[in-house]
């Protein structure tokens, strides 16, 4: 697969988006490719640790047919290492203007974190349609998202925060939902061990939930 186009294009990638803290760069190609067998062809790398951008690197080189975004974006200098490193998309948990600004800068898709009506409208306002819904399950799960799409059903989200196999498909199931992205299917443990044939079965799983 190639890079998504547009943001929205970014939701109907896979129903799940695999969010990653990368602790160890050499996890980096060998997680991407565990992702791509189980039939998701999209990861997030969060900015989270000294390995990220590194491990952005090697999957642009090595891993093309990946969507690979870059997650935990919070500056503009962020946003613009990120387009440097090879993200094909970027991921914000929030957003001011001059981290939006920089962002649209990169003239990659993105996802911008909101968790209020007037967060969303104010993206909505810059022209964005796709928008990422975080922190998911602390701001009010789906059942806050289902009352969003009252007013503002021309907006589109990813949830993500606390999602689990177990809720995922409840937020699948709403209208205003293209995808959602968790953690769940990188735990720590598994990437610690190596264990890419277990990260394979986590996405083949994630990977066969259904959109509304
Ligand atoms: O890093 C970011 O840009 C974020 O906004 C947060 C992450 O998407 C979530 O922390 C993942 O959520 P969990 O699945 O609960 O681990």
């Amino acid at each position: 697969m190639s890079q998504p186009g547009t943001a929205t294009d970014l939701l109907t990638v896979a129903p799940v988006v695999p969010v990653v803290v990368l602790e160890d760069v050499e996890h980096a190609v060998p997680l991407a490719r565990a992702l791509l067998a189980g039939g998701l062809p999209v990861i997030e790398l969060t900015l989270r640790t000294p390995a990220a951008l590194e491990g952005v690197r090697r999957i642009a080189d090595e891993v093309p047919e990946i969507a690979l975004g870059v997650g935990t974006v919070t500056t503009p200098e962020q946003a613009r290492l990120a387009a440097e490193s090879g993200a094909g998309f970027l991921v914000t948990p929030g957003g001011t203007e001059r981290l939006l600004d920089a962002v649209e800068d990169t003239g990659l898709p993105f996802l911008a974190g909101v968790s209020t009506v007037s967060e969303a409208l104010r993206l909505a306002e810059r022209g964005h349609r796709a928008m990422k819904f975080f922190p998911a399950e602390a701001a009010g799960g789906a059942a806050y998202l289902k009352s969003l799409g009252g007013p503002l059903p021309e907006l589109r989200f990813c949830p993500t925060g606390g999602i689990t196999t177990r809720t995922a498909a409840d937020y699948l199931a709403l209208p205003n939902v293209g995808c959602v992205g968790g953690s769940w299917l990188t735990p720590r443990d598994l990437l610690a061990a190596g264990d890419w044939t277990g990260v394979a079965d986590l996405a083949r799983a994630a990977a066969s939930l259904r959109t509304a």
